[in-house]
């Protein structure tokens, strides 16, 4: 017998957690032992119902947890998300099933819970596509060379009557999530962030590796924050006495677009900065256009982010809303649940009929009409939030289309005005 392949997948008790974090740890190449202390913290963050192990002779060799989130899909609701994270197997044991069967286990879950999609954020581009998830919203990570780049005469302006200051990061703690709700009803693919995010990033709660950063924020005329931003400095020796000193951007959250303009004019225009790193931002993000030379922002990467499997078609689709005309488009979604022992067919297999009003709304049924378009559950789930076009999955075979045009249809319907983004890694 392989070592392994009978090994136990179950919900955790709490004597397993330290042993959890270990094999954690130890998947993502990380020293693995954890202190009392650290321990605790892993805790107060996990749900024991939502946390899997697999157990091989009484000790853990793989882990996968979800939360529950809630993701902004176009046109600003907000629908029950499963958002999955720590999903690691041990050396030992890699290639043996046990991450897709405790990806099944869990899938299971969210639907019985009603979750309309299960999320995540994919270590390595080739793991998930096999279990429904397609890459939903993209990221850049622009370097921007400070001294060439220059802010363009058009926005060196003063700031739309607001202001930018200083804030420490207690008053983080109380303006940053009204802020972030109001980035999130205009943002899809945008998450919540709990209490415990914020506890983590102010530094009420110093889990291992929190650094002190930078904050500053943006009052609009009516004084009230409408953004802000979070960043490192790392200083290097100055060449011939010239600055060299970079500046990391580790989050900047804008509820209105005054404040996102402000915000990165302000960081743009500080005194012995050499460098900017943008952080990951939506591949459409304004900050090359704010510069006089948008090549001084080169990208440094551009990759999938968020990946998304729809679990409730019908109540997905119907959430969102639609650009373009009143029209009906009936899709044909494919779809199979592998478990590691073999294939069923998937919660989002089926034909739906997509009607929208022409003013955004849409209701979504199962049908049994001819099919306009079919594709996996994977490529729907490509298409869901806005950002991948249907006419280029069609060029890829990846979509069939059954009538004429209906792959340019479902890009009228499906897609934003600006790209979703998910800022938020979990
Ligand atoms: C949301 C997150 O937490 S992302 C973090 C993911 N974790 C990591 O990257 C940590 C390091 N890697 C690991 O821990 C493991 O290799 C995992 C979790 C990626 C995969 O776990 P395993 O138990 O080895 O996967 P499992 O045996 O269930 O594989 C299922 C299928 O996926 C394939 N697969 C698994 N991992 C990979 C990979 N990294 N690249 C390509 N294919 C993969 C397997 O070949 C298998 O294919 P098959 O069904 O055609 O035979």
């Amino acid at each position: 017998m392989v070592p392994g392949m009978n090994a136990e997948i179950r919900t955790l008790e709490e004597s397993d957690v330290a042993d959890w974090v270990r094999a954690q740890y130890t998947g993502f190449h990380i020293a693995p032992s954890a202190d009392a202390q650290e321990v605790e913290a892993r805790r107060s963050m996990i749900d024991l119902a939502r946390t899997r192990g697999a157990f091989d002779r009484g000790r853990c060799v793989a882990t996968f947890r979800s939360m529950p989130r809630e993701l902004t899909v176009p046109g600003g609701a907000g629908v029950p998300a499963s958002a999955i994270t720590n999903v690691a197997v041990t050396a030992t044991h890699r290639r043996r099933g046990l991450a897709a069967r405790m990806m099944a286990a869990d899938l299971a879950d969210a639907m019985e819970r009603g979750d309309v999609a299960s999320i995540l954020i994919a270590a390595e581009y080739p793991i998930y596509g096999r279990f429904g998830f397609g890459p939903a919203t993209w990221v850049s990570n622009w370097e921007i060379d400070v001294p060439r780049a220059a802010l363009d005469d058009r926005y060196a302006g003063p700031e739309d009557g607001g202001r930018v200051d200083m804030a420490t990061l207690a008053e983080l703690g109380e303006f940053g999530p009204g802020v972030h709700d109001r980035l999130r009803a205009r943002t899809p693919g945008a998450i919540d962030r709990p209490p415990l995010w914020w506890r983590r990033t102010t530094g009420e709660l110093r889990l291992h590796g929190w650094k002190e950063r930078f904050c500053a924020a943006y009052r609009g005329p009516d004084g009230r924050v409408d953004g802000f931003v979070l960043w490192d400095v790392q200083d290097h020796p100055w060449p011939g006495k010239l600055p060299r000193v970079e500046l990391s951007v580790a989050d900047l959250t804008a509820a209105t677009d005054a404040a996102e303009r402000a915000l990165w004019r302000f960081l743009l225009s500080m005194d012995w900065i050499t460098l900017i790193t943008t952080g990951y931002r939506a591949p459409d993000d304004i900050v090359p256009l704010l510069l006089g030379d948008p090549r001084a922002a080169r990208t440094e990467a551009h990759a999938d982010f968020l990946w998304l499997r729809l679990l409730d078609v019908p109540a997905a689709l119907t959430a969102r809303h639609y650009a373009g005309p009143a029209t009906g488009l009936v899709l044909e979604v494919r779809d199979e649940v592998r478990d590691g022992a073999g294939t069923a067919a998937g919660p989002a297999a089926g034909r739906f009929l997509l009607e929208t009003d022409g003013k955004g709304a849409a209701s979504c049924v199962p049908t049994s009409a001819p099919a306009d378009l079919s594709l996996s559950a994977a490529d729907l789930g490509c298409l869901y939030l806005g950002d991948e076009s249907a006419v280029r999955l069609a060029v890829l075979g990846r979509v069939a289309e059954h009538r004429e045009q209906a792959a340019r249809t479902a890009d009228t319907l499906f897609r934003t005005p600006r790209r979703p983004w998910c800022p938020d890694v979990f």
